[in-house]
């Protein structure tokens, strides 16, 4: 730790005398920003939280109490890629669905007419951010969590999981919703208003066909994707993004532990878009809230979605995710408060 940095954590630690709340909570920020990668006790950040009231967003919170069980996580790491993002030193040298090596041009050309690579303004300006991932899964119905789930600053949706009709349980608000070709919503009639339209890719015939949905142009054949796809995208490029692959990586190597495979997409070693989604959120978000989260192998006929009869038992015929070793990794976030899981599906 530096000297400046430990200036800082004493600062936040004893409070300057006749300090503003205002400064109080700017120290408070500092301190969870420089102090993730150095490792602080669970007890330290309980004390360092404990005096802001009950919902008042923590800034820097989650990611901090992620460094105390993951020291080496550094909370900085951009959302979505922007025009720089050759210079992501560590997902530059990684094909997909690890890092973009070899899509560098195709990347070029979408990001030229997308021109947005944040959140937009208002989010992006904002000094403490709250998100909640909201997974699929069939936990959150009849639970009435709509209104609860719409409250956060920031509303991750994930593939075609509908909003139209299921308000109540699963809220109306959308910020962003993450999907790749085959996940992503068909029917354009869909696609909620005012969302951004995230893809994750996984292969380099992802990236093609983001570009063909950015440049409206009409897609030629569906060989190479594992099941039909998007046909259109109605959404302007402007609300387009492409997520930044390091979610996935990080999640597959440094948080659950999957086997690495020169770096290359094999068998079991792929997180959930979930898990990536919740990657994501813990490097760009002050607070992260999940619900709709949950493979429950006790109850096979359950339903897997909320919004379909499909039952839980279909996930066994995933060869591409260790569901078992994923739930060990949620379950240690949940545990340990970096994630609070408002299904208690984990
Ligand atoms: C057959 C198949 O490949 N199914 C996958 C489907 C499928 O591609 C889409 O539904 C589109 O057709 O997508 C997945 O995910 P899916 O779109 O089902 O759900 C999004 C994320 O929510 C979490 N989830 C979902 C259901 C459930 N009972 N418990 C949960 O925790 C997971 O984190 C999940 O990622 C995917 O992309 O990850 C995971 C699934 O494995
Ligand atoms: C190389 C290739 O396209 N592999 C396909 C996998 O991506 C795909 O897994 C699916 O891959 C998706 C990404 O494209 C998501 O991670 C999803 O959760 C996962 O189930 C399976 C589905 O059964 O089919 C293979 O042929």
């Amino acid at each position: 730790m530096t000297e400046d940095n430990e200036a800082c954590t004493q600062a936040a630690v004893h409070p300057v005398p006749h300090a503003g709340p205002g400064l109080y909570l700017l120290l408070l920020r500092e301190a969870a920003s420089t102090h993730v990668g150095t490792e602080v006790s669970s007890q330290e950040l309980e004390y360092k939280y404990g005096n802001l009231s009950e919902g008042v967003c923590k800034p820097g919170y989650a990611a901090a109490k992620m460094a105390t069980i993951y020291p080496k996580f550094t909370k900085l790491a951009p959302m979505f890629l922007d025009r720089n993002f050759k210079r992501l030193s560590k997902v530059n040298n990684y094909l997909p669905p690890f890092g973009f090596k070899t899509q560098e041009r195709i990347i070029d050309s979408i990001l030229t007419i997308t021109k947005n690579y944040g959140l937009g303004e208002e989010l992006d300006s904002l000094s403490c951010k709250r998100c909640i991932v909201v997974g699929n899964g069939g936990i959150l119905s009849n639970k009435s969590l709509g209104s609860r789930i719409d409250e956060y600053d920031v509303v991750v949706r994930l593939n075609e999981a509908l909003v139209k009709g299921y308000g109540k349980d699963v809220g109306t608000k959308t910020t962003i919703r993450i999907t790749y070709p085959e996940g992503a919503i068909q029917n354009p009639e869909n696609y909620e208003q005012d969302s951004l339209f995230v893809l994750s890719a996984f292969k380099p015939l992802d990236f093609k066909w983001l570009r063909q949905m950015v440049y409206k142009e009409k897609m030629r054949g569906t060989d190479g994707f594992w099941k039909s796809v998007a046909q259109s995208v109605p959404r302007e490029p402007t609300e387009m993004r492409i997520l930044n692959p390091y979610f996935i990586q990080e999640a597959a190597f440094q948080f659950i532990g999957l086997p690495f495979n020169n770096g290359l997409m094999g068998k079991g070693n792929i997180p959930t878009l979930g898990t990536v989604a919740i990657t994501m959120a813990l490097h760009n978000c002050d607070e992260v809230a999940v619900a709709g989260f949950g493979y429950d192998m006790n109850k096979p006929y359950a339903p897997l979605h909320y919004y379909e009869s499909v039952k839980m038992s279909a996930i066994k015929e995933s060869w591409t995710h260790n569901i078992s070793k994923e739930k060990e990794f949620l379950r240690k976030l949940v545990k340990a408060n970096v994630i609070k899981d408002l299904t208690n599906g984990i």
